[in-house]
This record gives C-alpha cells, sequence and structure tokens, in this order.
C-alpha cells in the first residue's frame, strides 16, 4: 500500500507560522494533492515568499532538544516516550499522543463513546477544500462546471477510502460556492479525467477564481454577516484566506467600474505574513484594502474628538469626514495552539502539550478586548481559534464579557448557518499545568501564578475573590449548583508534593491553600460559542463565538485584572470589572506599543507643524493612563492639533485645505503619498479618453514622494481615502504596509519610452477603469480573441478579421484594450463594458498586437472561453458574423451619407 515519497507539508504552527517540512515517510496512500501547497504557488512565487518557507522548513524526523527535553516536562513526557527510542530517520511520524488524549478526554470534549471514532478521524488526513471567488467574473462558469462536469464525470471515482461523492459542495457554505475534494494526490494522477481536474484547481487558484481554505477556517466570516458598506478589521489576518473571503462579501454585488462603500483593514504583527497576506489578496484585485502591521492588541485608536473640532472652529464633523476609526465588523482570528490542524499538521502530535494553550491565552484575551474596543455600537466581532482548548476559547470569551459585562453579548447564532454541524461551547474545563490538574485558581501555586491566570477558569476569579466568594456562600457554585469536590486541602497537598518532585523546584513559595477546592462551572451564556469538531462532518476542528456591542462601554483599567497574575507591567493593563470607576465613551485601550514609531523628517513635518508632538505620542502611549489607571479621555489625540507650546493651530493657518501628506514616520515602511501630479494624470486620461465621470481625485496613492521618478500608482476607494485622510490627521498611527489597487505602471520598454503615454494599465486596475474607457480599446472577435491569448503577439495583417487588424494598427503606440465581441457588441468604436464584458491589456506596437497578461492568465482565460461558449459556440461565431455585418451595413449608411 505505501509508497515512499517526499511530500513537503505546508502548515499552520501553533503561532501562527506557515511551516514548511520535508518529509520522508511511507505514505499510507492518503497525501492529498492540496497539502502541497507549494506546487500550485512555487513558480509564480515571489523572492519574499521563497526566502520566508525556506526560513521555517523545519525537518520533523530530526530529533531536536525538544523532544528529547520532553522528558523535563511533564506537559510532554509522554510525547518523548511516543516518539520512542529508536532515532530512525525512516520511521512514520508520531501521530500519538497519550498527553492530548487524557487533557481532552477531561474537559469532556466529546461524550465517552464518541471517543474512538473522533481520535480516529482526527488522524486521518484531511480532505481539501476550496472556495470559489464568488466576486470573480467566471464564478457561475466555476459552479457550473463542478457541478454538472466534475461533480458528474468522477461521480464513479471513489477515494482510496472507499468514499463516493468525493467531490461535493460544502452543504452549510451559501451558495455552493464551497466545495469539499477528497482525492488522493495519487488518484489525482491516476485518470485522465482526475488530472483534468487538478490541472483545474491549480490554474483557478493560481489566477484567484478559486481559493484554497479549510473548510472549517471558511465559517467565521460567514457569522460576521458583512455587508458592502461595513468598515471591517481583520486583526490578526495573515496568510489571509478570512481577508480574501471579506473582500468578497463587501465586493460580490458591485456593478462593474464602481466600488463598494465599505472597506478592509487586514493586520498582521508579522512582517513576512503580511507579504504573504498582499499576495494573497493581490488576487482580489481590491481598491478597498489596506493593510497595516501592528500588534493587534495594540492597533492603534485613530480618534479626532468631536470637541476638539469645536475648539479649531471646526463644529460640523460631517465636513470634516471620519473623525474616528470604528468598526462595523470585527474579525479576531486570533493565533493559537492550532491543535484544530492536527489533520493537515500531523507534526503537530509530536509537540502538542497543555502548555501551548495556557501560553497564549494572555494574548488572546488583549487581542479580543482590543477587537470589543474598536467596534463600533451595533457592530459585530466573531472570535475565533483553530484550536479545540477551552482555555483559549471558552476561558477567552468569558473574560471578555465579563470585562465589558453588560456593554456587549454573546450572540446565539444557533439558527444560522443550520447546516453547519457544531456544539455550545463548555461550561467547564480545567487548566493543566506542568503535569497538575487545576480546578480552581486558588489551586495555583504562588510561582506559577505568572503563567497560569485566574481568567483561565471557568469562574474567572483570582484567589481572594474566590475566598470571599466561598466565605460568603458556599452553595452558590455556578447556576447548575454543580458542587462537585475534586480535590481536598490534604489531597492538594500531596499533589503540591508531588508536583515538587516533578519539577524539582523550590517550593517556598508556594500557596498552601486550604479551602476546599470545587470544580467551577461557568455562569455565563458560553453554550452560545460554537465548537466545530473534525468527526461531525469530516473536517478540522475550530471554534467561533460572535459578539454583538451593545454600548459604548465604560472601562476602568486595573492592574489587579485576572490577566495580571505576573506583574503591574504596564502591559498587562487591561480592562477589568466595570462596577468602580468609569469613563465615558467608547474604550481606548492605550497600551505601550512596542512598535517604532521613527522620529524621521518626511513629506509630513512640511505639512503638519505638530510632528514632534506626535512623534512623542505615539511612541509613549501608556502615558494616557493616569496614576488610577483610568484612561483620560481628554488627552486622546487631542494633541494631534496643538503646538507643543500648546496653541491650537486652525486649518486656514495652514494654507486652506490640508493635502494628504506621506506615511513617513513608520521605519522601513514607504510613505503613502497622494499622486496629484496634474500634467501625469491629464496625459494619462487624453491617451485613453477615460471618461469625466471617474474619480480620480484623491483617488491615486503612490509609494514614493519624488512624482518624477514613480513606477506604481494605485487608486483607493473613497473609504480607504476617507482612513488615509483621518490616519495623517492623528498623526499617522497606523503602519501601512499596503494600500488599493495598482491601476497605473510605468512603461519600462524601449517602445514602451517611444509611446504618448508613459502609463500602462495594469491587469488588475483594468476591470474598475473598463467603463471609462473611450480610446486605445477595440472590440475582437472570439477567434482573434482566442488567437492573441494562444499567441501572445499577432501582426496587424494575421488577425481573421481584417477589419479588426486596420484598426488595430491605427491606434497610438501604447497600452491599449481588446474587448471580446460576444455577440451583443457591434463592431464599432463605442464599447459599453459591464461586469460581464471580457477585456485585456495588450500592447500595440509598431506592426503587431501583444497581449500584456501573464501566461497563467491566458490559459486560465482561454480554458473559461472554451468553457463558456463550447455550448453555444456556433450560436456565437454566427452571432459574431451578424454583428459585423451589421456594422459594416451601418459604415457603408455612414459612407454615402458623408458622401452625399
Ligand atoms: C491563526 S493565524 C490567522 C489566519 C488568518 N486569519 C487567515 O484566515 O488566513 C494567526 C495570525 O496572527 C498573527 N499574530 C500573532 N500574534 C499577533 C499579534 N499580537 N497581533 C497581530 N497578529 C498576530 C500571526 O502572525 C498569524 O498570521
Amino acid at each position: 500500500m505505501g509508497a515512499l515519497k517526499f511530500i513537503v507539508y505546508f502548515s499552520r504552527s501553533p503561532n501562527g507560522l506557515i511551516v514548511g517540512s520535508l518529509r520522508h515517510f511511507l505514505v499510507p496512500s492518503l497525501i492529498l494533492a492540496f497539502t502541497a501547497v507549494v506546487e500550485t504557488m512555487g513558480g509564480k512565487r515571489g523572492r519574499t515568499q521563497r526566502k520566508h518557507f525556506k526560513q521555517n522548513k523545519e525537518n520533523v524526523w530530526k530529533r531536536n532538544r525538544s523532544s528529547s527535553d520532553a522528558n523535563t516536562n511533564p506537559d510532554s513526557s509522554s510525547t518523548a516516550s511516543n516518539n520512542n527510542n529508536n532515532h530512525s530517520p525512516w520511521e512514520p511520524f508520531t501521530t500519538q499522543n497519550i498527553d492530548f488524549d487524557k487533557y481532552y478526554k477531561e474537559q469532556g470534549i466529546v461524550s465517552e463513546d464518541e471517543w474512538d471514532e473522533y481520535l480516529n478521524v482526527l488522524h486521518k488526513p484531511l480532505p481539501a477544500a476550496f472556495r470559489i471567488n464568488s466576486s470573480g467574473q467566471f464564478f457561475e462558469d466555476i459552479r457550473s462546471q463542478l457541478e454538472n462536469d466534475f461533480m458528474k464525470n468522477l461521480a464513479m471515482e471513489v477515494t482510496d477510502d472507499g468514499e463516493v461523492d468525493a467531490i461535493r459542495p460544502l452543504p452549510w457554505y451559501p451558495g455552493n460556492l464551497a466545495w469539499h475534494s477528497n482525492y488522493s494526490r495519487m488518484q489525482l494522477r491516476k485518470n485522465q479525467t482526475l488530472a483534468k481536474f487538478h490541472e483545474f484547481l491549480k490554474q483557478a487558484n493560481e489566477i484567484g477564481n478559486i481559493t484554497r481554505q479549510e473548510a472549517v477556517s471558511m465559517v467565521p466570516p460567514i457569522f460576521l454577516d458583512v455587508r458592502p458598506d461595513h468598515f471591517i478589521l481583520d486583526m490578526c489576518a495573515a496568510p489571509g484566506s478570512k481577508t480574501f473571503q471579506l473582500l468578497e462579501m463587501i465586493h460580490q454585488s458591485t456593478d462593474s467600474g464602481l466600488l463598494p462603500a465599505g472597506m478592509v483593514i487586514a493586520n498582521d504583527v508579522d512582517v513576512q505574513r503580511c507579504n504573504l497576506l498582499i499576495h494573497q489578496t493581490k488576487r482580489m484585485c481590491s481598491a478597498n484594502l489596506i493593510v497595516t502591521n501592528h500588534e493587534a492588541q495594540h492597533f492603534p485608536s485613530c480618534h479626532v474628538k468631536q470637541k476638539y473640532l469645536e475648539k479649531l472652529g471646526m463644529g460640523n464633523v460631517e465636513d470634516e469626514g471620519l473623525t474616528q476609526l470604528l468598526f462595523d465588523r470585527v474579525l479576531c482570528d486570533v493565533p493559537c495552539s492550532g491543535d484544530g490542524t492536527l489533520r493537515k499538521a500531523p507534526d503537530l502530535w509530536r509537540k502538542w502539550n497543555a502548555g501551548l494553550g495556557n501560553g497564549v491565552h494572555r494574548l488572546q484575551v488583549q487581542i479580543a478586548m482590543r477587537g470589543i474596543a474598536l467596534l463600533k455600537v451595533g457592530g459585530r466581532m466573531v472570535y475565533s481559534t483553530c484550536s479545540m482548548n477551552p482555555v483559549e476559547n471558552e476561558a477567552v470569551v468569558a473574560e471578555v464579557l465579563r470585562s465589558y459585562q453588560g456593554s456587549i453579548e454573546l450572540l446565539d447564532v444557533s439558527t444560522e448557518l443550520p447546516e453547519l454541524v457544531r456544539r455550545p461551547g463548555l461550561k467547564k474545563w480545567k487548566i493543566r499545568d506542568r503535569g497538575q490538574w487545576l480546578a480552581s485558581y486558588e489551586n495555583v501555586l504562588n510561582y506559577r501564578r505568572n503563567a497560569i491566570l485566574p481568567s483561565m477558569f471557568p469562574s474567572g476569579t483570582s484567589c481572594e475573590s474566590k475566598m470571599t466568594e466561598t466565605d460568603n456562600q458556599q452553595e452558590d457554585l455556578g447556576p447548575s449548583g454543580d458542587t462537585t469536590e475534586i480535590e481536598t486541602a490534604t489531597d492538594l497537598g500531596t499533589r503540591l508534593q508531588n508536583q515538587n518532585s516533578i519539577d524539582n523546584e523550590q517550593t517556598d513559595n508556594c500557596a498552601a491553600p486550604e479551602i476546599v477546592t470545587v470544580e467551577e462551572n461557568s455562569c455565563l451564556p458560553l453554550e452560545r460559542c460554537m465548537r466545530i469538531l473534525p468527526h461531525d462532518q469530516n473536517t478540522g476542528a475550530f471554534f467561533i463565538a460572535v459578539f454583538q456591542k451593545l454600548s459604548s462601554a465604560p472601562v476602568v483599567l486595573d492592574d489587579t485584572s485576572n490577566l495580571n497574575g505576573r506583574s503591574t507591567h504596564e502591559d498587562h493593563k487591561v480592562p477589568k470589572n466595570l462596577s468602580e470607576k468609569v469613563v465615558e465613551g467608547t474604550i481606548e485601550l492605550e497600551i505601550n506599543s512596542s512598535e517604532d514609531a521613527k522620529p524621521e523628517q518626511s513629506l509630513l513635518d512640511k505639512v503638519n507643524p505638530d510632528d514632534d508632538v506626535l512623534n512623542k505620542e505615539s511612541g509613549d502611549d501608556a502615558s494616557k493612563l493616569d496614576s488610577s489607571g483610568v484612561v483620560q479621555e481628554d488627552d486622546e489625540l487631542e494633541v494631534s492639533e496643538v503646538h507643543e507650546d500648546g496653541d491650537t493651530v486652525h486649518e486656514e493657518e495652514r494654507g486652506g485645505s490640508r493635502k494628504l501628506p506621506s506615511q513617513g514616520k513608520w521605519r522601513g515602511v514607504d510613505p503613502v503619498v497622494i499622486f496629484e501630479d496634474e500634467a501625469t494624470i491629464n496625459g494619462i486620461k487624453a491617451f485613453y479618453g477615460i471618461n469625466e465621470s471617474f474619480p480620480f481625485k484623491d483617488h491615486l496613492v503612490t509609494r514614493n514622494n519624488d512624482a518624477q521618478h514613480v513606477k506604481r500608482i494605485y487608486y483607493i476607494s473613497k473609504s480607504v481615502q476617507d482612513v488615509l485622510k483621518l490616519n495623517i490627521r492623528v498623526g499617522e498611527r497606523l503602519k501601512i504596509t499596503s494600500v488599493g489597487l495598482k491601476i497605473f505602471e510605468r512603461q519600462t520598454s524601449k517602445e514602451g519610452t517611444s509611446s504618448p503615454c508613459g502609463y500602462r494599465i495594469s491587469s488588475e486596475g483594468l476591470p474598475l477603469l473598463l467603463p471609462y474607457i473611450t480610446k486605445q480599446i477595440l472590440c475582437a472577435s472570439l477567434a482573434d480573441f482566442k488567437h492573441l491569448l494562444q499567441y501572445r503577439s499577432i501582426k496587424f495583417a494575421d488577425f481573421v478579421d481584417t477589419k479588426f487588424g486596420e484598426k488595430a494598427s491605427e491606434l497610438t503606440l501604447g497600452c491599449c484594450v481588446i474587448v471580446l465581441n460576444t455577440g451583443v457588441q457591434a463592431f464599432s468604436d463605442t464599447i459599453q463594458a459591464n461586469a460581464s464584458t471580457i477585456a485585456i491589456g495588450c500592447w500595440k506596437g509598431r506592426t503587431n498586437i501583444s497581449v500584456m497578461v501573464s501566461s497563467a492568465d491566458c490559459e486560465e482565460l482561454l480554458e473559461r472561453l472554451s468553457v463558456r461558449f463550447r455550448s453555444d459556440k456556433d450560436g456565437l461565431e454566427a452571432k459574431t458574423k451578424e454583428a459585423a455585418t451589421e456594422v459594416e451595413d451601418a459604415e457603408e449608411t455612414d459612407k454615402q451619407a458623408d458622401a452625399n
């Protein structure tokens, strides 16, 4: 059965990094085609990505120190024994982990009689899944090809496991737009039909017509309930599969040439992963996207206060555009231990231990808190992880609910997406630390209180409050009255002794609690959370919780917060209970950021005289916390408009309307500069005959201050423009790594320099501009259009339609657009483009027309055309001929009219 194989796995490691591992092992036959993401991206991947993957490559067979060290860590001791002592690198990797089994059995993640099935499925490779890009021009064709061709033709092709219907739509995903495929790579190559399917997947993925994505990972954006006018923040966005989904959602129903009113900010802390994100989302061609690079828990506030505007004599907030950056939707897909991806990343079996989840809990809470703070009242936030662990899931949700009590609600979404099988969140769980079970915070030894936090436990209470509670109301221990004693003080003493010997560490400062420890049970409605488990519908695992913000929450920051097991360091200041001191208004968590604000001169210096103040402010956000820990509302960003001497600056004093200056303060990040070089813009407009209704002003940006040497010009939507303007106003708090859609590119070829226009239209920008172009645009017959895609360059005289060849020769030297005549269009010079218009960017040279589209794009487009037009091929050609005759007749009539 097995065959010796080299398999390259790319998987999400616990911290969210993509880990590539070259494995040398006996394949039990089911190695999924999609697992080797590299295969599809390989040849085309940019330098940055290759470097990134290379750096993370790890041979899971190589015995490293951590596996031999595992004996010293009680939580991974059995993992080490699982690896056994035979150091042969040829042995299949382990998919067993006794600690894992113990941990999840104890948590009651599934009932006892389900356990074997659960584990059995968890050990199987993950079926591949992909989504059709619903905002793509060909999405209906692709869906119908899957439904009518592949699904039917492959109906007889059972998988190696005997699975029938190995490709099928995911029943819970709207509109048959997401699919499951369970063929192994070997199978995909076995016969022609499967090979064709494989080729289809590779090609469509590369172009962006489909996106490979784990089925369960598609769920969180659906629960966000996105509308095209929403401002959305994706807090931990890389590598960007969910960002892509969010962009699809806002673009879905937008007409050709128009942009939605909403926008997405996709953020990730890791610069290299931001590059993956940019690469991934580039396929979406969106002018409504900003990619930022911040720690999500410190994502900046961008807020210019109303009363400050009043102070400046600018009372009308409407006139000032956006004055605060809050979001209608926030996706909080946090870094996690990742054990929900075990089927895709089996190397995790070896690495898994309970400490992984404990280690990320604090960060997860901080990110989720920040997400809520940045949410508009009435807005939704989805919190999700690809982990099954309650400490990363229910415990985080509970802590957020406790901190924002009353001002947020955990939504019951049980009626949404009814076909998705999911389980309610847990109400009780335990914490495992260093080989010991802890049912309550009072079990935590003093010296472990830096790592094990009160918020990890179902009650969420610290020792002191717990003691007060137990003293006062022993009987009131949870809504169900579950007071099961699981450990007595004597047991605990014995356990502490055991732990002491296990850890071989001093226990001088151990707490010696004398209270009875009871199993905790959360009184919060955590059953509204959703846990998707692998054996329910043959997927990976995921956890999802949906919050709604009910009111602008008052908040107190307090050093003794539940997250502060360790110290009173500023970084750990997070909202605590809201019952004490409060401040009105939106929560502003201004926590000391480790990010680097560059105090360098930039274009901003010339425009904004307050730069020194701004730098000071963004470098020292923690100064906003007063001694009591209360956020000082008055400080909030108002200094962005105040001189150091305290004088306010009026807009007029700066010389009228303020320009959008560059983003120049972040080290290593190119500035975002509004491109307003009139001569160049007018030249572009005139060359392509771009209709005046196309909005240019303040919609073009570059990453280069020097207008004369701009290589790429990007287009931004009005929503993105508003955010950029606000960002300038607040002192460039957002560190923007990518923004907008590449619309024009400087000509670099020899011939390009002799064209009257120095810029060509990029493929990404063409769909947006198409309805507005009136010059340098021609309509070609299907035959000529296909020839162009096939041969990539055709001499004027060699076009099938000689008239088209003549017209092409009359175009001005430079970039041009060739539109496919689908029969409805007459061969005239006025082309009425709409969402269904198929067009490509070309180059009109001295003797020929050449396409300016990658060969992969050409191949995919050819494939799309052959699928779309195969059924009515004859009809189309007849229509084309008819249209050509009509035009000829019209021209003849014109000529006669002219002659008369
Ligand atoms: C689970 S992955 C996100 C997957 C992504 N949402 C998607 O669907 O493609 C977690 C991401 O969080 C990022 N991350 C880790 N710590 C972070 C932090 N403090 N702030 C922002 N991002 C962080 C990691 O770099 C990683 O890309």
